[in-house]
């Protein structure tokens, strides 16, 4: 096929999402994922579990690591106040391309950096990069063997500090056996996991809630 996967969400997002109208664009997503091609996206049903811990966080620094389409990246950025960034990384390039595009049509471009890259190789970066001292929030939804050394990284570089929460996609299916373990039985993290389903499938998935207890 000519297209891509992402292109073809994109085109979705063109065609039926309003211009500047993030939930829109969030269910115009998800209509396509529903009804015309399954995609891996945190969909709705996590989406919603998403939204609600993202506001009792109420933060103001954001990291996302796993952008692909830009769907949750839309879905956290819509609920943020205006001063706030959410940084977000990506390190297939055909992927962060679709998602600038997806961000750009919600209208949310301004307060979203997509970064390309792989995250062991940006996080070390990012305090200087963004000057900041630590995340309050942070989504992942990368590879998920890189969820547990990425969280670690993310306390080695000082970015993790007292409430700061940490919410895992997958934690079920695909799986992250060594990351639940770690934030499940190490004093540092408080723990909470939420049952759902894999996006758009009736198939057993949930998120994983982390508050780090600081140092
Ligand atoms: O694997 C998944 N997502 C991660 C992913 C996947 C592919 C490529 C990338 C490339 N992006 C990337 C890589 C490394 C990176 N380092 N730093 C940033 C960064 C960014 C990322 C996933 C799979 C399923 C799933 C599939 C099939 C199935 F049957 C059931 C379930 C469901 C999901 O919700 C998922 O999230
Ligand atoms: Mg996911």
């Amino acid at each position: 096929t000519r297209t891509t996967r992402p292109q073809r969400l994109l085109q979705a997002v063109s065609i039926n999402a309003v211009r500047g109208d993030p939930d829109s664009v969030i269910k115009a997503i998800d209509h396509f994922c529903k009804h015309t091609e399954w995609a891996m996206n945190v969909g709705d049903e996590k989406g919603a579990i998403l939204d609600l811990v993202v506001m009792e966080t109420c933060p103001s620094t954001v990291l996302e690591l796993g952008t692909y389409c830009g769907y949750s990246t839309v879905r956290i950025t819509r609920l943020l106040p205006p001063a706030t960034k959410l940084i977000t990384v990506e390190m297939n390039p055909e992927y962060a391309h679709v998602a600038r595009q997806v961000i750009q049509h919600a209208g949310l471009q301004d307060k979203v950096c997509v970064l390309e890259g792989e995250s062991a190789d940006l996080i070390p970066k990012m305090a200087n990069m963004f000057g900041i001292q630590a995340f309050d929030f942070v989504f992942l939804d990368h590879w998920k063997d890189h969820y547990l050394p990425d969280i670690r990284l993310l306390e080695d570089c000082g970015l993790l500090a007292q409430g700061s929460v940490v919410l895992a996609d997958n934690v079920v299916c695909p799986g992250a056996p060594d990351y639940l373990n770690y934030v499940r039985y190490n004093l540092k993290y408080s723990s909470r996991f939420y049952q759902a389903h894999l996006e758009y499938t009736r198939v057993l998935d949930g998120l994983e809630r982390s508050e780090y207890q600081g140092d």
